[in-house]
């Protein structure tokens, strides 16, 4: 299993101090949302000329526009890009076609899905990465994360992520799961100490 670490409300010098520390023990750098807002593209171009042999997630979250955003974080250096899942068709069309042009993917974020119809109709579109995805607004009100969500996604044959709030008391559980890659962004980015709390993680993951 992977082990993508998110880079979220950080400053830029915390994000590359964060890397620099965490590096050997995480598969994928993803570039968080608020991040990308803050520092736009540029700062995944930084980020690529850093890691020029990581797989980098530029968490986009595209709603519209996909042809654009798509471009955009691609020609920066993104290896696969989010789209939320419940853009239209034609967003998601869009970013999948842009994403082959490039030789790249995107990855479906499934936050506030809860109907296997959804998922059906991704799969008809050709989606093969999802992410099941509990907000961070969301975890305040409902606590640790619910495996529960896993059962969305059964049966159909997708490369899963999870993400939202995991920490070390909760990845065991995840794991049983058996995602594709497990995300984790604040039980990493706000420890004490982000290298032993990530590697400890990618130990859980590689058992
Ligand atoms: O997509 C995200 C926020 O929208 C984060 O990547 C995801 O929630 C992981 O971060 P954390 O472990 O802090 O919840």
């Amino acid at each position: 299993m992977k082990l993508q670490l998110a880079l979220d409300r950080l400053t830029r010098e915390e994000c590359i101090q964060i890397l620099n520390d965490t590096q050997e023990a995480i598969d994928i750098i993803e570039i968080g949302t608020g991040v990308i807002k803050e520092y736009g593209m540029p700062i995944v171009r930084e980020i690529r000329g850093l890691y020029p042999s990581k797989l980098i997630m530029a968490d986009m979250k595209t709603c519209d526009a996909g042809r654009h955003e798509a471009i955009q974080a691609f020609d920066a250096g993104a290896d696969i890009i989010t789209v939320m899942a419940f853009s239209s068709k034609l967003t998601i069309l869009e970013t999948l076609k842009v994403a082959k042009e490039y030789g790249k993917r995107i990855m479906v974020d499934l936050l506030e899905v809860d109907s296997r119809d959804k998922i059906a109709e991704l799969q008809e579109l050709d989606v093969d990465l999802v992410s099941l995805h509990v907000g961070k607004d969301k975890q305040q009100e409902k606590g640790d994360f619910n495996t529960d969500l896993f059962s969305l996604v059964k049966g159909y044959d997708f490369e899963v992520t999870v993400a939202g709030g995991i920490n070390l008391t909760t990845l065991p559980s995840i794991v049983k799961e058996k995602p594709d890659t497990v995300i984790v962004g604040s039980a990493i980015t706000k420890a004490e100490n982000p290298y032993d709390v990530a590697t400890k993680m990618k130990q859980i993951l590689n058992q």
